[in-house]
């Protein structure tokens, strides 16, 4: 089976988890996507939900399937986010922000009851750092804020290039809040929590890319079938 066949496998069984009148997180991602266009024909055919999306090409999304939408300013809580991301351990603790979303998907993600993670089960694995950790910086005094990432790597026991991400246009990538991504390409990250909070402490990193305590199920779509796995 395809890839894009198992993200949506893992966003129908997400779906199931949605009941009428709930208000949703709506993640970024070609696996979020499988989850809102599901989730259009569900309100096409009746159901009530209101949804917040994490990013601009998320809420263009849910316009085209025809889900409602809301803001965090109309409405400060929701019962349950669905997101995809790019690698989950054992631990639930995620790297995401591949598509540049992190800041509001862990917004909203902080402002859920739940948030269910829907991926394909090549995303799971044994220690988070394979994918190049997102950062989401302020472009003033980089290489000072750069300069305070690497210490913080040190730190933590981890080292590894930093990129300031591009477009496919060859132009810097800028994010829907205004900002940079800097990826460090750390290939191990041993202690996670740890990293996330000495990131959290540096004034240019405007949010990084590490959800720890956030995923509340991970629902993991592979050849074998659907797991789902609760965060221990
Ligand atoms: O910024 C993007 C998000 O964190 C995505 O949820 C993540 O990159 C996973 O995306 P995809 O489902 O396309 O692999």
């Amino acid at each position: 089976m395809d890839m894009d066949a198992l993200k949506r496998q893992a966003a129908a069984r997400a779906l199931e988890e949605v009941r009428d009148g709930m208000k949703l997180g709506l993640g970024t991602g070609s696996t979020a996507k499988h989850f809102v266009e599901l989730l259009g024909e569900k309100v096409r055919a009746g159901m009530k939900v209101i949804g917040v999306p994490t990013s601009e090409a998320t809420r263009a999304d849910a316009i085209r399937c025809g889900v409602p939408l809301t803001t965090l300013d109309e409405i400060d809580h929701l019962d349950l986010t669905i997101d995809g991301a790019d690698e989950i351990d054992p631990a639930l603790n995620l790297i995401k922000g591949g598509g540049g979303a992190l800041l509001r998907e862990k917004i909203v993600a902080a402002a859920s009851d739940r948030m269910i993670v829907i991926a394909d089960d090549s995303k799971w694995v044994d220690v988070l750092g394979r994918f190049p950790l997102p950062v989401e910086v302020i472009p003033f005094g980089l290489a000072a804020t750069q300069a305070a990432m690497a210490r913080a790597f040190s730190e933590a026991g981890v080292s590894g290039e930093m990129l300031i991400r591009k477009g496919k246009d060859g132009h810097v990538f800028v994010t829907d809040g205004g900002h940079w991504i800097v990826d460090a390409h750390l290939g191990r990250i041993g202690d996670p929590p740890r990293l996330a909070g000495l990131l959290s402490a540096i004034p240019g990193v405007v949010e990084h890319g590490l959800f720890i305590g956030l995923g509340s199920v991970a629902v993991l779509a592979g050849a074998q079938g659907i797991q789902v796995v609760e965060r221990p």
